[in-house]
């Protein structure tokens, strides 16, 4: 099928110069506002298109893929998390899907490394004396953080983002660890002078900064839950990017208010698109709002990078970034 006749529905608006190149090379469709769409919205996008373009922030479950049209032939994810997708509902209609992965790594690195700073040396609580006025001037013994450098970071989910991670921290003088559900090729853990930890109880245990960056999956569900948090040393630090599920928040919430955990760097939340309200008011909390590949480049190539999917599609071939149920 020609391209230009391949209709294609996007659910959130897009960078405009990402959705001018859909527009000369689809029949599309673009969201007026910036709303996330809602279900009946989406049942009605997935009956009228042959590719839809969601994000994140629309669940694409069983439910909505049952009452897709026999024409909706590829869900094009804009973003490189796919938990929000039934990838194996999909295929069994024969829907295929695509993400954006690595146009995202390096911006998400970046900002781990600024959750991991935030968090370490205080910036949240320097930020708010100097819009409330309230600093009285400098002090030798005010706002001490902790260096970063010599600290053990241990990376769970050594994937794209955990080793852009890695290369950053080492860049700081930091301990490079990692716990992944397969262990790097010796090369490249050589390369990145990583340490393995099959168990990650035992890694925990031993960190002083904890960055998550595997995906949510039914596996990876509250990997850091009760238990595992309990194993952390009081003085560790948590930063979490990947998604809101790997870590039980409220548990997370329950002991950093205990003092049991020093701190948390926070992009993404189990509970609602804002988390526990709880952590709002920690002054050893930074949080975002999901804003890890938030850049103007990175928006754009992730557009690149859904284009060739679809094209590539539209062309007749498998489009490039597939993802398959077994992937995750
Ligand atoms: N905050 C943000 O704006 C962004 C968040 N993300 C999140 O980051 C995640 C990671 O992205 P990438 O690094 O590109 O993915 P990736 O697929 O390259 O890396 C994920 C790593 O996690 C490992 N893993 C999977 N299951 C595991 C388990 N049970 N135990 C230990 N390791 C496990 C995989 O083996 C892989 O090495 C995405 O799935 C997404 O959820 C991605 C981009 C931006
Ligand atoms: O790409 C992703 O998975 C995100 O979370 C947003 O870029």
């Amino acid at each position: 099928m020609p391209s230009k006749r391949i209709s294609v529905v996007v659910t959130r608006r897009l960078p405009e110069v990402v959705e001018t190149r859909l527009k000369e090379l689809f029949d599309v469709t673009l969201r007026e506002d910036d709303t996330p769409m809602t279900r009946e919205e989406l049942v009605h996008a997935m009956q009228v298109a042959d590719v839809l373009v969601p994000t994140v922030t629309d669940a694409i479950d069983a439910g909505l893929i049952g009452q897709a049209g026999n024409q909706l032939k590829l869900i094009a994810n804009y973003g490189a998390g796919f938990d929000h997708i039934d990838v194996a509902t999909a295929r069994q209609r024969g829907i295929l899907v695509s993400n954006t992965p690595g146009v995202v790594t390096d911006d998400t690195a970046d900002m781990v490394l600024a959750l991991m700073l935030g968090v370490t040396r205080r910036i949240q609580e320097g930020l708010a004396v100097m819009q409330t006025g309230e600093w009285q001037g400098y002090a030798p013994t005010a706002f001490l953080g902790g260096r970063l450098g010599g600290r053990r970071l241990g990376i769970l989910g050594m994937g794209r983002i955990g080793q852009a991670v890695a290369r950053r921290a080492a860049a700081f003088g930091m301990q490079i660890h990692y716990h992944n559900r397969h262990r790097l090729r010796p090369e490249v853990e050589e390369d990145l002078q990583a340490t393995y930890w099959d168990s990650l109880d035992q890694m925990v245990a031993r960190m002083d900064v904890i960055s998550v960056n595997c995906p949510s999956t039914p596996s990876t569900f509250h990997l850091l839950n009760p238990r595992r948090l309990k194993l952390l040393k009081p003085s560790a630090v948590i930063v979490n990017t990947s998604r809101g599920e790997v870590v039980d928040e409220n548990a997370l919430t329950r002991m950093l208010k205990a003092g049991e955990i020093a701190g948390a760097g926070l992009d993404v939340y189990e509970h609602g698109i804002k988390g526990n309200p709880e952590l709002r008011n920690m002054p050893n909390v930074v949080m975002l709002p999901h804003m890890g590949s938030a850049t103007v480049e990175g928006r754009i190539e992730m557009g690149e990078k859904v284009i060739i999917n679809v094209k590539t599609f539209a062309d007749g071939h498998r489009p490039p970034d597939q993802v398959l149920p077994g992937m995750l």
